[in-house]
């Protein structure tokens, strides 16, 4: 008897680990397999060195954190943040107009370079973009968000689905809101998540629907919501003949600083695209525009939960892709 109670205890722990084992494993693979510091053990290095690449290429270049703040946008959007957006190949998603204004992509293989050195097939060019992302708008002054990774790249790259799922500056209000509920993402979402605008540029064609030719092939003012003054600047930095390689700031003043300027300037009639001032002019969307142009640290805080659904939009995990050697190729 005395022996039986020795015994059995220990027995009795082997079992409750094997089960709580096979419970671990047999948990089918979700967006929830993503975590904070996913390379922690296997690349401890990884987030240190993607930001690293990302600070010294924006000291060189200051177009490059809208660049790749825009790439993950482009990316999530069609088949979800897997890197299908940095395929090359004959009509993968690079290839679909609304795609060919993209950069950002040197910095992405310049970061994947480094981490394939130091650790050959380990993180997926997805966290890649994902990450280079989060630290162009810290770098640029914005907030700095912990972001879960675990994402692997996908294999399917299609110009053919960029359209359907992609937004237009000419879309209404219900447009947007079907496509971003379509991906998972609120109307909050959507006006939070538009604030990236307060970085970078836009060549000319992205907002000419707001100008029309006159006979005499000047412009004039078709939209008659947006300010005169800043109207006519555009006109003037816009006119008919100019190049289409010309770009404008997207936030006049701040275009390198990530802040809350760009709600301010929606709300006096400054908003660059359709796409962004109809977030004023809505009923739905308007108090939301006030109060993330009151209070910069509103919008900080909710940019960071915003920024971490849309990192997680249709993300592949568990054994689902692969994680690429290159990020603008599948592996043979
Ligand atoms: C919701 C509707 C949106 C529309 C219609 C839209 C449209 C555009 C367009 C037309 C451009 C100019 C591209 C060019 O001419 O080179 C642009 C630039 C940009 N967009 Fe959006 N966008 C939207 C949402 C977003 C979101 C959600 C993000 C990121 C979270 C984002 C990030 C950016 C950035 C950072 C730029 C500047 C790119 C650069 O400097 O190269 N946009 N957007
Ligand atoms: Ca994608
Ligand atoms: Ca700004």
């Amino acid at each position: 008897m005395a022996a039986t109670l020795l015994v059995s205890p220990p027995i009795l722990l082997k079992f409750v680990i094997i089960i709580l084992y096979i419970f671990l494993i047999s948990t089918p693979s979700s967006s929830s397999d993503l975590f904070l510091n996913f390379y922690q053990t296997s690349c401890p290095g990884a987030e240190f060195m993607i930001k690293n690449t990302v600070r010294s290429a924006s000291n060189n270049d200051p177009t490059i954190p809208g660049k790749l703040l825009r790439l993950l946008f482009h990316d999530c959007i069609v088949e979800g943040c897997d890197g299908s957006v940095l395929l090359d190949g004959n009509q993968t998603e690079k290839s679909d107009p609304a795609n060919t204004s993209l950069g950002g992509f040197s910095v992405v293989e310049a970061a994947k370079e480094l981490l394939e050195f130091f650790c050959p097939s380990t993180v997926s060019c997805a966290d890649i973009i994902t990450l280079a992302a989060r630290d162009a708008v810290e770098i640029s002054g914005g907030p700095s968000v912990a972001v879960p990774t675990g994402r692997r790249d996908g294999k399917v790259s299609l110009a053919s689905n960029v359209r359907p799922n992609m937004v237009d500056t000419s879309f209404t209000m219900d447009q947007m809101t079907q496509l971003f509920t379509s991906k998972g993402l609120s109307l909050d979402d959507l006006v939070v998540l538009s604030g990236a605008h307060t970085i970078g540029a836009a060549h000319c064609n992205a907002f000419s629907d707001r100008f029309q030719e006159n006979a005499k092939g000047k412009l004039t003012l078709a939209d008659k919501s947006l300010d005169k003054v800043f109207a006519s600047e555009l006109m003037k930095q816009c006119p008919a003949s100019a190049s289409s390689s010309i770009t404008v700031n997207n936030d006049p003043g701040t275009s390198f600083v990530f802040d809350n300027q760009y709600y301010k300037n929606l709300i006096a009639h400054k908003g660059l695209f359709q796409s962004d001032s109809v977030l004023f002019s809505d009923a739905r969307t308007k108090k939301l525009v006030e109060e993330l142009s009151d209070n910069q640290d509103t919008f900080f805080q909710k940019w960071g939960d915003s920024f971490v659904r849309l990192s997680n939009v249709g993300v592949k995990t568990g054994d689902e892709g692969e994680i690429r050697r290159s990020c603008n190729v599948i592996n043979q």
